[in-house]
């Protein structure tokens, strides 16, 4: 059965897994719907009308799939001249957050941290304001479990749906619609919501109650801000030694703990440039979260802990808004 706030569209909804499928999408007409020749998903439920809060460097390439494939997209941010590109191609626009979701069937809000994750959604404009029975409000920022389950607790007072839905993927991921989505919450919610996180993501995960997606997602990003670390401390000390750093990160991609995150980041750590797909402050807050999660269930966590320190570090130097590749910065100079 649909649920309140969805309707059945019964149109071709496009696969967006490839660039090509998105330069074949000529019309960004919110009544029209662009067509790939493969993957073809028939007759998909969506909620009718959308709304992104949220537009860094994760929203506005989110927001644009969910425009491109065919969504009734509105859209906010704090900073109003992040909204105009996707406004010029066809979203509409609301002035606050409690606004947006007034508009909307179903509201995802993707911000920085769990302070401004919870002004958002339950300050004095925040899209609590907005929500009601029928309406469904889907927080993919990163946030720790305690901001998360006050949203939603927020959000349920108003009659509203909720699922917390962060997402494990960086920049390059959000632009080609290969996202992996970490949800928990209303089930319902989840199904509804579907369609979207598939046109946003290649996988998605339901975790039951509200505080697993986000523990889930703070275990991660906590093993990649350790593994960025080593990885930082391995090129620089090749260096020292007379190796070449480009060769450890050839020698590490053909070993068992190769991962793409060493192949994409290591070349331009070697030449130090850190072209920010992930803030360098948003990984130093995940591993803050990460250990204060840790610390909720006694659980040690020495290496994410120096880890962490050496992101604050980092931070000191002035490298917050550098990718948290930058964090070999905090090595250098002994
Ligand atoms: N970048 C990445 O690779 C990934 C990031 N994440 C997580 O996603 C979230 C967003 O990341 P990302 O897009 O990179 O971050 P950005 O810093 O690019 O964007 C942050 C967003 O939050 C808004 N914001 C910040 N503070 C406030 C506030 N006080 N009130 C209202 N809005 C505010 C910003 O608005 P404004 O434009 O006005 O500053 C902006 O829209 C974070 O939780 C991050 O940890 C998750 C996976 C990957
Ligand atoms: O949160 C960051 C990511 O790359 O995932």
């Amino acid at each position: 059965m649909a649920m309140p706030w969805s309707f059945s569209l019964q149109v071709t909804v496009p696969s967006l897994k490839s660039p090509t499928s998105y330069n074949q999408c000529s019309s960004f007409n919110t009544n029209v719907r662009c067509q790939s020749a493969n993957e073809m998903i028939q007759g998909v439920e969506f909620p009718s009308r959308v709304g992104f809060l949220g537009l860094g460097i994760m929203g506005s390439p989110m927001a644009l799939n969910l425009l491109r494939s065919g969504c009734d997209i509105t859209v906010w941010n704090r900073t109003k001249s992040k909204c105009d590109p996707l406004i010029s191609l066809g979203a509409k626009y609301e002035a606050s957050p409690a606004e947006v979701a007034s508009a909307c069937n179903v509201t995802f809000a993707m911000l920085a941290d769990p302070e401004s994750a919870f002004d958002v959604a339950c300050g004095p404009n925040g899209a609590a304001k907005g929500m009601a029975p029928g309406k469904g409000y889907v927080d993919v920022s990163t946030v720790d479990c305690v901001t998360s389950k006050s949203i939603c607790k927020h959000v349920k007072d108003r009659g509203g749906a909720f699922l917390e839905a962060p997402v494990s993927g960086s920049k390059k991921p959000a632009e080609d619609g290969q996202l992996i989505f970490l949800t928990a919450g209303d089930k319902p919610l989840y199904d509804t919501v579907g369609p979207l996180l598939d046109i946003m993501g290649k996988f998605r995960l339901y975790l039951g109650e509200v505080g697993n997606g986000a523990a889930m997602k703070l275990i991660v990003n906590m093993i990649m801000g350790s593994m960025m670390a080593t990885f930082s401390e391995g090129l620089l000390l090749s260096e020292k030694v007379g190796l070449d750093p480009n060769t450890l990160v050839e020698v590490i991609s053909q070993s068992a703990i190769g991962a793409p995150m060493f192949s994409v980041k290591g070349p331009p750590m070697v030449k130090s440039q850190y072209p920010t797909a992930f803030p360098l402050k948003h990984q130093q807050k995940d591993l803050r979260l990460g250990l204060s999660l840790a610390e909720s269930v006694s659980q040690p966590v020495p290496i994410a802990a120096v880890a962490n320190e050496l992101y604050k570090v980092a931070k000191s130097r002035g490298l917050s808004e550098e990718d948290f590749s930058a964090v070999i910065e905090a090595l250098k100079g002994s």
